[in-house]
């Protein structure tokens, strides 16, 4: 199927009856617009001829012209609305389907594409396919129907006068032609300009502190004035070139006026034409260029619209890179997680950055990852989580190979905290409640209670859940230091928080949910010591506390961190060292090992009682 069609179907076809009506609202205008300068014509003649009801004739004719340029007024005014409504309907559906098929498609997509190029996309594509659709279409239909209709009456008042002045306007005509190819290309040039000059801007943005505290103000400027100098290039290479067609078109558009006077003058002269069909005749050819004119504006407009069209299908056509799931997974009990020789190979990388790792951890137990610095831990977390999609047959939970789940039933039964959290510019309960709901195995009585809403207002801050979590991740006495409590917003990104509060509010999160797999990515690496002993104490008894807890009964957690302090009660610890597992063991078996982990120990311990 081509784009056009593929298109057509799935963001305009079902407008098509405002379309056909709005079709039949051009028709009645362009009819009207071109029986006026007839109705002119005939009352000229009727007063320049002599007849005693003259008078009477030309009133005549003026009532009907009011009446008629009444109905110009409706039909004109109805056609508009009736393509403008649509095209934004159409830029309604097309950005839906442009964020739904972002949010499907995977991490390799975005290490491609920058961010700001997509937010421009967003933003001006749509726009740009809206006024295709929208008034483009409009003046295109106007001109299929209204050009046959002025040319039909212009040689039926004179077929001599319409070939003489058809020459001029068919040279113009082409010439337009020749600069709208030229126009067409250099859209797309500046279309992804654009989208350079919004990833620059947003770049600068969100690493404005570095910027500042590096004092880069000025390169900084300098690279957005780089940009920022070839957008501008562009842009006024491309009004040029539509500067140049307009007039151009008009002129030959006066040519053949001039034309029209010197031989239809000659034609009256010798009584050949009526006066009423010249000035007929001369209003037609007025009205003609000026819709030919708005044609060459509206070309740029169908340019634009068709680049936009093609680049914001490459992107929805990209294949979201997901296997077809084949079996599913109900999100519940924490399952059992397990790994069968899993060697993992970035996109692109030369090396793997996991090699050969296997390990099988029952439901409910905890699961130790240790290593230096680029050890492979963070991908051991994209993987299970499947930010990256593993080898088949590499990675199963509750028994089963993750790569033949559902990415949405498998990501609804897990959690992740990463390294670098996000949070989003809204209130910290938000932040902590995000869906608001929880699919997880958690306790009965408040499952149902907050499933509803993230709306909730302060006096029902008391969600017993919220304040569990908030226990749990260490942030009860945070939450009363800050301005609003629960409801304080975060600022962009959550700048009002400190790197623990952050990470503490992710894991918040996490846990709110109750999930059955529990992914910490070195989420404590920002908390002191103190804090981090009563996190850890929390994240293992979140289902014990004396039947209060969390959860029914422990997550499986697989829990990275550098410091052994964190990981002294996981069920097994893996030691990594370059993608690969060189000790393995409990805590008390790997300090009897006296290998890696057992000599960071003891520097940790050192430090920490030094
Ligand atoms: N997207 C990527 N593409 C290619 N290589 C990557 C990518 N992400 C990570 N790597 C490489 O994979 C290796 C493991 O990285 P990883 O982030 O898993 O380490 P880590 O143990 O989590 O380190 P840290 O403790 O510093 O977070 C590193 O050599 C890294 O350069």
């Amino acid at each position: 199927m081509s784009l056009a069609t593929r298109f057509f179907h799935r963001h305009v076809r079902r407008n098509l009856p405002q379309y056909a009506l709005g079709f039949a609202m051009l028709v009645a205008t362009n009819y009207a617009v071109v029986r006026i300068p007839t109705l002119i014509g005939n009352a000229l003649d009727a007063l320049g001829g002599g007849q005693a009801d003259a008078l009477a004739v030309g009133q005549g004719i003026a009532l009907e012209l009011i009446v008629w340029a009444l109905a110009v007024v409706v039909v004109r005014t109805l056609s508009r609305v009736l393509f403008f409504n649509p095209g934004r309907e159409v830029e309604y559906r097309v950005s839906v389907d442009l964020f739904s098929h972002l949010l499907a498609l995977q991490r390799p997509f975005f290490l491609k594409r920058k961010v700001g190029e997509l937010v421009s996309m967003a933003t001006n594509d749509t726009m740009s396919i809206r006024l295709l659709i929208g008034f483009a279409g409009l003046q295109v239909c106007n001109v299929v129907v209204a050009v046959p209709l002025h040319l039909g009456q212009m040689l039926l008042t004179d077929a001599w006068l319409t070939l003489w002045c058809l020459l001029p306007i068919a040279v113009g005509s082409a010439y337009t032609m020749a600069v709208v190819r030229r126009f067409y290309s250099l859209i797309r040039v500046s279309f992804e300009e654009l989208g350079r000059l919004s990833d620059r801007v947003l770049e600068s943005y969100a690493g404005i502190g570095t910027v500042r505290a590096h004092a880069a103000e000025a390169a900084i400027l300098r690279h957005f004035d780089e940009r920022n100098q070839a957008y501008l290039d562009l842009q006024l290479r491309l009004a040029s070139m539509r500067a140049f067609s307009m007039p151009v078109l008009g002129l030959s558009g006066q040519v053949a006026a001039a034309i029209v006077l010197w031989v239809g003058g000659a034609r009256v002269i010798a009584g050949e034409l009526p006066v009423g069909a010249l000035v007929t005749f001369t209003t037609l050819l007025a009205s003609l260029v000026a819709l030919l004119m708005a044609v060459a504006w509206v070309l740029a407009s169908v340019s634009r619209g068709i680049v936009a069209i093609k680049r914001v299908d490459e992107v929805v056509a990209t294949p979201d890179g997901l296997p077809v799931p084949t079996d599913s997974f109900t999100p519940g009990p924490p399952p059992a997680l397990e790994l069968r020789g899993l060697t993992f190979t970035y996109p692109g990388a030369d090396e793997p950055s996991l090699r050969d790792i296997s390990f099988a951890l029952a439901p409910g137990k905890t699961l130790g990852i240790f290593g230096r610095t680029g050890a492979g831990k963070s991908t051991l977390i994209h993987l299970l989580s499947r930010v990256y999609t593993p080898p088949n047959a590499s990675v199963f939970v509750a028994g089963k190979d993750v790569t033949t789940l559902p990415l949405d039933q498998l990501r609804a039964g897990l959690a992740v905290v990463p390294q670098d959290p996000f949070l989003f510019s809204t209130t910290l309960r938000d932040n902590i409640r995000l869906r608001g709901e929880r699919t997880g195995h958690v306790r009965g009585e408040d499952a149902a209670g907050s499933a509803s809403s993230s709306q909730l207002r302060p006096e029902e801050a008391d969600d017993p859940r919220l304040q569990q979590v908030l226990r749990a991740a260490c942030l009860v006495d945070d939450v009363r230091s800050l301005p609003e409590g629960l409801d304080t917003v975060v600022g962009e990104r959550g700048v009002m928080l400190s790197g623990g509060q952050r990470q503490r509010t992710a894991l918040a999160r996490a846990l709110y949910r109750g999930p059955g797999l529990l992914l910490l990515d070195d989420v404590l690496s920002a908390v002191d010591q103190g804090t981090e002993v009563r996190l850890v104490a929390a994240i293992r008894g979140l289902h014990d506390e004396g039947g209060a807890g969390l959860m029914k009964e422990p997550a499986t957690t697989v829990i990275v961190s550098h410091r052994t302090s964190v990981l002294e009660h996981a069920d097994e610890i893996l030691v990594l060292e370059r993608g690969a597992v060189v000790e393995r063991g409990t805590h008390a078996q790997l300090i009897a090992l006296d290998g890696v982990y057992a000599e960071t120990h003891r520097h940790q311990e050192a430090a920490h009682h030094g």
